[in-house]
């Protein structure tokens, strides 16, 4: 599909830009008093400003400005600030009101006007095309004759209630208030209103100055690269703006870009109209040095995006078709190394709630400095133009005539102009996909509706632009062609989707699509929809460090303020990916698939032969809880009762991670709670009943046996050949054990533990604290297996305790204590233990044992490049910093 191209005449702004052109002061003068950063007529004494520092009269920081009563501030335009942030701080309550009211209207209040016959038949339906197609007629007929309906949709998708259109008065209001932050030199503050101002604004002239002053306060901040894709932004809307050129130029000379930087003060002279002006600038000018022998560097203009890895040509899957999981895939050949077996764009994406602000919503990348947002709603913001293309196909920009109207100037100046105010090289390297346009009409509906529905939303109109759909959706679902679980959906979760997809359907059609039509065929089609991506989609991921200091902290200092290193999961988006969604589940997977951008890449973690089945963890995995909440996890989440091999062999880490010990102080064995035991009883009955091709009591012992000796293995086999798994009962001894007194007691420990977490979060962790920590421990490890992972947890509780007291002895026992039980639960070799292991590497480089943050830093690297292969230091960008300072304490 093409996308169209946004081209706008500019009205008002080309009139001052020509104004400042012929020399007319009238247009400068206005333009000093709208812009910041700009306050100076001529642009070089703009520089004079920012680079001399100023003492400041008033508070520097916004926020402490904020807090403070303002008795002491007595300059006029700190009431201003004030009421300026209550007006605004009153909208936004009122948007979020608004908002609130329209979730309430819809859908539960809906529910509740349903006729008890009718939830019955929608809630009882099957996914048999006939019985969807009855259930959702009937409900359609009735709310499409119910005012109540009519009232919350038609809030839903009206423009005018819309919560994400465009205001130039906030607009104004937002970039005053950077103005103001500029003036008192907080120029983080600025940054933050111009972006929001940039959000909100409509018409070009503000939007060009609003790049221009975010430019300013993004060279005071030292961001330069930024700095210069702003100035290029507002030259690309108004290639006449001159201390656009000239800041262009400045940055260019800072960053060594002597030709282009050359080129650009020239413009500027040229659109300069008083002669002092012109005069300061010629000597700006004579100051480029050696500026011919440098070339520009374009490719500043871009931000980094990592490009999917190619999969080798020897790995070959197949599609087949199983018993017990439906279709899935298979290698074709050995594959004996950790490798790349598949990658894949997604077919659409949707951004997380949560990352709305921080993340680009195309990407799904952190934002940069230099956000830029949709030209038609105020929602979305990217981290480049390429991603603004891509998800809304639009560019503010100005494609005029450059040949005419800078005709005075040498040919290669004007080629200059024309390469950096021209958008035309954005659209030609980019594949347009404009998932973003049909919610780009000021609807409500994409930030209400749960993200499910939105990407149902994205998945319709993509397949209806892209003529493979009827406008009635009926062949939607052949389209797809992914499994779904609707018949095993409870009644509720039945009723929850027809309701949204006669919710979606409705807002599609009112507010992008009129021909959509709104019938049984279309609603019925939207659910199977919704069922497929409820078991079909993918949370998208980032990892996320937390903690940023490497610094050695002398044993006993207690002020170590900052948390240990360690990794946090942040789920940035959901997508759809069609040969992704092929893969099954295992709770002991082959496969590990990770995120660049939006990209899915899928890589084998072991040699997996030829034939054999290729799976991928959907969340639970051996190691993170024990069968039976996985089990239930997954029929709950993904409506399947699992049959993979983690839930249908016994192995260690289940009879162990929730184990009690025996009562017995010289028995390894373990002790089971009846739930456990009742989960891990029917495994090996399961087991026992299944054909006896094989010797598979031999094979139950060896995999129970599996380097666990001291646990109660053993006597899972009883001498007479018959297995039994009880409750509270050793497995090894059989010695009775009172697990429920155990639990009453392990409560209580894990209690003190978390006070003790409170400590921390509060910052109040001490010495004598460590003491209660340590009682918790002792009581924990008398009553649980010395496997159970809450012994693991508490140990890494402990460990951050010492860490923030400054005891890094404590510190570095207690997390290898937590790493010891972890490698028992997951093996060796998983990527759980790579990132405890930059916790323990982060401890060691602080205590100053280099040598053992160099050993375990190695160690890490290795995991995860297991795992992510040469993506692990663009993925994890703290490890090139990790192995740097370990390198360098060791001296290498
Ligand atoms: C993302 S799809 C995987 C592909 C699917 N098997 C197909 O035929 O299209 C997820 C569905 O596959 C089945 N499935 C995946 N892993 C399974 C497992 N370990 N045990 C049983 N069923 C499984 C379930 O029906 C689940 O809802």
């Amino acid at each position: 599909m093409r996308f169209s191209l946004h081209l706008s005449i500019l009205s008002h702004h080309e009139l001052r830009s020509k104004n400042s052109r012929h020399g007319s002061m009238r247009g400068e003068k206005e333009q000093e008093r709208e812009d910041e950063g700009t306050l100076r007529r001529c642009p070089c004494k703009e520089q004079v400003m920012n680079e001399v520092p100023l003492k400041p009269k008033y508070p520097t920081d916004f926020d402490t400005f904020l807090r403070n009563d303002g008795l002491h501030f007595r300059q006029p335009w700190v009431f201003d600030v004030q009421e300026e942030v209550q007006r605004l701080k009153k909208r936004m309550d009122k948007m979020a009101d608004e908002i609130a009211e329209l979730k309430s209207l819809c859908p539960v209040t809906l529910k509740s006007l349903i006729p008890e016959h009718l939830l019955q038949t929608v809630k009882s339906s099957s996914s048999s095309v006939d019985d969807l197609l009855s259930s959702s007629s009937s409900l359609l007929r009735f709310l499409l004759g119910l005012p109540q309906f009519h009232q919350a949709v038609s809030e839903l998708a009206d423009p005018d209630l819309g919560c994400c259109g465009k205001s130039h008065e906030s607009s104004l209001d937002l970039k005053r208030q950077g103005n103001l932050c500029f003036r008192s030199r907080s120029f983080d503050d600025a940054l933050r209103f111009y972006s929001k101002a940039l959000r909100v604004a409509r018409d070009n002239t503000l939007l060009a100055s609003l790049f221009l002053n975010r430019a300013n306060a993004l060279h005071n901040l030292g961001l330069l690269q930024e700095s210069l894709r702003d100035c290029h932004r507002a030259l690309r809307i108004d290639p006449f703006y001159s201390k656009a050129w000239f800041r262009r130029g400045k940055l260019n000379t800072l960053l060594g870009n002597y030709k282009d930087a050359f080129r650009d003060i020239t413009v500027s002279i040229s659109l300069e109209s008083s002669p002092a002006g012109k005069k300061q600038l010629q000597n700006e000018l004579l100051a480029i040095p050696d500026f011919q022998n440098k070339q520009t560097s374009e490719n500043t203009l871009c931000y980094a995006t990592a490009d999917l890895p190619n999969v080798q040509s020897e790995v070959k899957l197949r599609c087949v078709s199983t018993k017990e999981k439906g279709r899935g895939m298979v290698s074709e050949s050995d594959i004996e190394q950790p490798s790349v077996i598949h990658v894949e764009e997604p077919f659409c994406v949707v951004i997380s709630k949560s990352c709305r602000e921080t993340h680009c919503h195309f990407c799904l990348n952190e934002l940069p400095a230099d956000s830029v947002p949709c030209p038609s709603c105020s929602v979305p913001v990217y981290c480049s133009e390429s991603c603004q293309i891509q998800s809304g196909g639009m560019l503010s920009t100005n494609e005029m005539d450059k040949n005419q109207s800078f005709q005075n100037l040498p040919d290669d100046i004007v080629e200059h102009i024309k390469g950096v105010t021209s958008a035309v090289r954005y659209y030609s390297e980019t594949e347009c996909v404009q998932e973003h346009q049909h919610e780009c009409r000021g609807a409500n509906w994409p930030a209400v509706l749960p993200s499910d529905a939105v990407l149902a939303g994205r998945v319709i109109m993509k397949l209806i632009n892209q003529g493979e759909t009827a406008m009635d959706l009926s062949n939607l679902h052949e389209k797809l062609d992914l499994s779904h679980s609707y018949s095993k959906m409870s009644p509720e979760n039945k009723l929850e989707l027809h309701l949204l997809s006669i919710v979606l359907i409705w807002c599609l059609n009112k507010s992008c699509c009129p021909d959509l039509s709104v019938c049984e065929a279309s609603v019925s089609q939207t659910i199977i929809l919704l069922s497929q991506i409820k078991v079909n989609s993918m949370a998208i991921v980032r990892m996320k460090s937390s903690g940023v200091s490497f610094k050695c902290i002398p044993a006993g200092n207690v002020s170590a303020k900052e948390p240990i290193q360690s990794l946090e999961q942040i789920r940035v988006g959901q997508a759809l990916y069609k040969i992704g969604s092929l893969f099954n589940h295992s709770c002991k997977p082959n496969i590990h698939l990770y995120f660049l951008s939006r990209g899915l890449v899928m890589r084998t973690t072991e040699f997996v032969p030829l034939g054999c089945p290729l799976e991928l963890s959907y969340g639970p995995e051996v190691g993170k809880w024990d069968c039976k909440d996985r089990i239930r996890f997954l029929e709950e989440e993904y409506f399947f009762h699992c049959r993979c091999c983690g839930c249908s062999q016994m192995n260690i880490s289940d009879l162990v991670i929730n184990g009690y010990c025996c009562v017995n102080s010289s028995c390894t064995g373990v002790v089971l709670d009846s739930s456990v035991a009742a989960c891990e009883s029917e495994k090996l009955n399961h087991f026992l009943a299944a054909p006896k091709s094989l010797d598979h009591h031999f094979l139950v012992s060896e995999k129970v046996y599996a380097g666990v000796s001291e646990v109660a293995s053993s006597l899972l086999i009883k001498p007479s050949g018959s297995l039994h798994i009880k409750a509270d009962k050793c497995l090894k001894c059989g010695s009775r054990c009172e697990v429920e007194n155990s639990h009453v007691e392990v409560n209580k420990a894990w209690n003190h533990l978390r006070r003790v977490e409170e400590l921390m979060n509060s910052g109040r962790a001490n010495i004598s604290v460590l003491s209660d920590c340590l009682r918790s421990i002792a009581v924990l490890r008398t009553l649980l297996h010395m496997y159970n992972k809450d012994i693991a947890d508490a140990e890494d509780k402990v460990a951050q305790a010492c860490y923030l007291a400054g005891e890094m002895k404590g510190a570095r026992e207690h997390c290898e204590a937590s790493i010891k039980i972890l490698k028992r639960l997951y093996g060796d070799e998983h990527v759980v233990i790579g990132n405890e292991l930059v916790k323990l590497a982060s401890i060691q480089l602080a205590s100053g044992d280099s040598s053992g943050a160099w050993e375990t830093t190695k160690r890490l690297s290795q995991i995860f490049s297991k795992y992510y292969g040469s993506h692990a230091e663009t993925l994890f960008s703290y490890l090139s910093c990790l192995k740097l300072e370990a390198a360098k304490a060791v001296n290498l």
